[in-house]
């Protein structure tokens, strides 16, 4: 391709958009347009990524920054019985545009959904990454149908720790969450979050930022056009039984999703934007 940074290869038996910029490097694959690696010049990878898990598009990729869309979690009512967290994260998207300077590279993909699917849907979706020495990615969802349309959505990114016992989350300190695991039970966060078991909340906030810290890094995270951020970590047992995550990965990473979980209603013709920007913050 005509690019001075991006080049489009197949790496581990998938197709990915590498980019090589003074600024960053950064990973993008075919498979539901992906992000699965972003280093700043210089840092460590912000992001963590499964070994385990395959790249040939057999399943889901299980790090980086999946996309659940049109639904987050388990699918239900016309869709029950079709895949948790939607169909964003298990097709292949196309690079519709991109933009490069010195300073910046910018990337729009759009999934390649069945038309009869889309069309169903009554949803469109474009994704767009911006790159400098932070990624800032948006989802851009369009009803296009003749009736409003019921959405949920996340950017389900799996951050890098050198070490989940020596890390917080704040930012969330006296949000009210509902957690998963205790029959939705609404509970309200006191003081930073701290991970130290099977972890599944969705806080009910459109907080626009929280921050993740570990023993030698901090993260700031800030999301745009939310309704509830998510965290999540599988601990060891459920790592265990997952074929695709790594048996000790659940130590070094978590969960920070910018999510829409609220019954989100998109008017005819309307979009809607989610974002969330990913800034490294050295400590
Ligand atoms: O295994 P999946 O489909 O990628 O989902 C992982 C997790 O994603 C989280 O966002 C959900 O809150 C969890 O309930 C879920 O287990």
């Amino acid at each position: 391709m005509n690019s001075q940074y991006i080049t489009k290869a197949t790496i581990d038996d998938g197709v990915s958009y590498q980019i090589n910029h003074p600024k960053f490097s950064a990973r993008i694959t075919e498979l539901g347009g992906q992000l699965i690696s972003f280093t700043p010049q210089g840092k460590a990878d912000v992001l963590w990524l499964s070994d385990s898990c395959p790249l040939d598009g057999s399943k889901p990729i299980r790090g980086g920054a999946p996309i659940c869309w049109p639904w987050f979690g388990p699918a239900s009512g016309l869709y029950a019985g079709e895949p948790q967290h939607g169909y964003a994260r298990s097709v292949n998207w196309k690079l519709e545009h991109f933009e490069e300077s010195e300073h910046a590279v910018e990337l729009v993909l759009s999934p390649q959904l069945p038309k009869t699917l889309a069309d169903s849907l009554g949803l469109s979706l474009k994704m767009r990454y911006v790159f400098t020495d932070n990624v800032e990615i948006e989802l851009i969802t369009k009803n296009t149908s003749t009736t409003p349309q019921k959405l949920s959505q996340a950017i389900h990114t799996y951050f890098a720790v050198d070490n989940i016992d020596d890390s917080q989350i704040i930012g969330l300190d006296e949000i009210s969450y509902i957690d998963k695991l205790s029959h939705d039970r609404k509970t309200k966060q006191n003081g930073p979050v701290i991970i130290n078991k099977h972890t599944d909340r969705i806080y009910l906030t459109a907080q626009d930022k929280v921050s993740l810290l570990n023993s030698n890094r901090k993260l700031d995270i800030v999301g745009e056009g939310h309704d509830s951020v998510v965290i999540w970590n599988p601990w060891q047992q459920n790592a265990k039984n997952m074929t695709d995550f790594d048996d000790l990965g659940y130590k070094k990473m978590v969960c920070v999703e910018m999510a829409n979980t609220q019954g989100l209603v998109l008017e005819v013709n309307s979009c809607h934007s989610l974002k969330q920007k990913i800034t490294l913050v050295s400590l």
